[in-house]
């Protein structure tokens, strides 16, 4: 079982130590951490973001435990080079198309939702965002036009078969959960919204048993802070998934809470490869000030146990210790109090 840590940039490396300081101390037989540069701290000592190293340890890994990458200064580089590729990178070339984003209420954090606590109170859903297409991934330029102006341009596109699959993954993931499943889109203005409205809608047929309604990406935005209990799980673009899980997190009260899971067809002898990292990034505002909440990545080497190792009891003994931490009143900056990043690693630890 062998887990490649990419901590990355900014507060990457505080929340993975806690991360590892949790594998650790379940003292898994066989569970073997490497770590490799990524990001602008890849940048700075190989001069690529991801570099072929690096790389070639995801390869050789089961799991790879990923923290954040980014970093202002670098904003200026040209883009193929810019810390952020290394994650876009990895997520292609290691052919990682479903990102599984679970918002869940904790009980006792219904208060820090950004919502009524009695709507807070109701959240349970997943988000399957597709990760391999979509606007982050075609032809884009910065160009000067004849007359002097400049124009940004990006392609949106979606492959019917790149649809179909991630529709198949939320489909089977709906079969297991609450048997509902919402498809996000903008089929009333983009084509490439119109050929995953209808792909998913051909798909259907597969999947009798889980009720399927389409709905236009604004008006879930909306539906996510009016009743985001309505939901159970929500299919969608790489661009739109974005969006609406940051957005999710703050219905369930921080950014720092939630987990992610990069899963693609490729199996290992003790599970599913995938990457798992917080749905946050690199945050530098608050970055080498020990302020990080470490509970997302903490969620993340969970759904790491649990997807790509079959390590269910393990799995859920995290999730539960992460739980009566925040039932307990463990609280950091991002919900109001004042526990460290490392503070709050030492609280899972002592409920593990
Ligand atoms: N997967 C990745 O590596 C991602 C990288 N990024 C990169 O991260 C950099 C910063 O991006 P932002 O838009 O500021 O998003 P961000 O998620 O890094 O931060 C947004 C806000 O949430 C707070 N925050 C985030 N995680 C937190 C945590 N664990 N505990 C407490 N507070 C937390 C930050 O302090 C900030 O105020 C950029 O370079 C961006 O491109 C952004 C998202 C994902
Ligand atoms: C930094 C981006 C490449 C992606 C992002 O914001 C995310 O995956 O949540
Ligand atoms: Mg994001």
């Amino acid at each position: 079982m062998k887990v490649a840590l990419l901590p990355g940039d900014g507060i990457g490396p505080e929340v993975i130590r806690e991360a590892v300081r949790v594998l650790e101390a379940l003292e898994l037989p066989g569970l073997t951490l490497f770590e490799g540069d990524v990001g602008a701290a890849a940048y700075r000592r190989h001069g690529h973001p991801l570099p072929a190293e690096t790389l070639e340890m995801a390869w050789a890994a089961d799991a790879i435990l990923f923290g954040a990458v980014g970093d202002p200064s670098f904003d200026g580089l040209e883009r193929a080079l810019r810390p952020e590729q290394a994650i876009l990178g990895l997520r292609s070339e290691l052919g990682l198309f479903a990102n599984l984003r679970p918002a869940r209420t904790f009980a006792g954090l219904e208060d820090m939702s950004a919502l009524r606590p009695e709507i807070a109170a109701r959240i349970d859903l997943l988000i399957v965002r597709e990760l391999n297409g979509d606007v982050y991934f075609g032809d884009k330029a910065l160009e000067m036009l004849p007359d002097g102006r400049r124009r940004g341009w990006d392609m949106m596109s979606y492959a019917e078969d790149e649809v179909r699959r991630i529709a198949h993954v939320a489909f089977r993931a709906a079969q297991g959960r609450k048997g509902r499943l919402c498809s996000v889109d903008k089929a009333n203005v983009l084509e490439t919204s119109q050929l995953w409205r209808d792909v998913v809608g051909e798909v259907a047929g597969d999947y009798p048993g889980v009720a399927l309604e389409h709905m236009y990406v604004d008006n879930a935005a909306m539906q996510l802070v009016r009743d985001p209990g309505r939901f159970d799980v929500i299919v969608t673009g790489n661009l739109f998934g974005d969006i609406l899980s940051d957005q999710a997190s703050m219905c369930v009260g921080s950014i720092g809470l939630l987990a992610s899971a990069a899963l693609g067809d490729r199996q290992t002898a003790f599970g599913t490869f995938g990457l798992y990292e917080p749905i946050h990034g690199s945050a530098p505002d608050i970055a080498g000030q020990g302020k990080a909440n470490p509970m997302a990545t903490i969620l993340s080497a969970a759904m790491m146990l649990r997807h790509s190792f079959a390590r269910e009891v393990e799995a859920a003994r995290i999730e539960a210790a992460v739980a009566r931490s925040l039932a307990e009143g463990v609280r950091g900056g991002d919900l109001g109090g004042s526990a460290g990043t490392a503070a709050i690693g030492d609280a899972i630890l002592q409920r593990l």
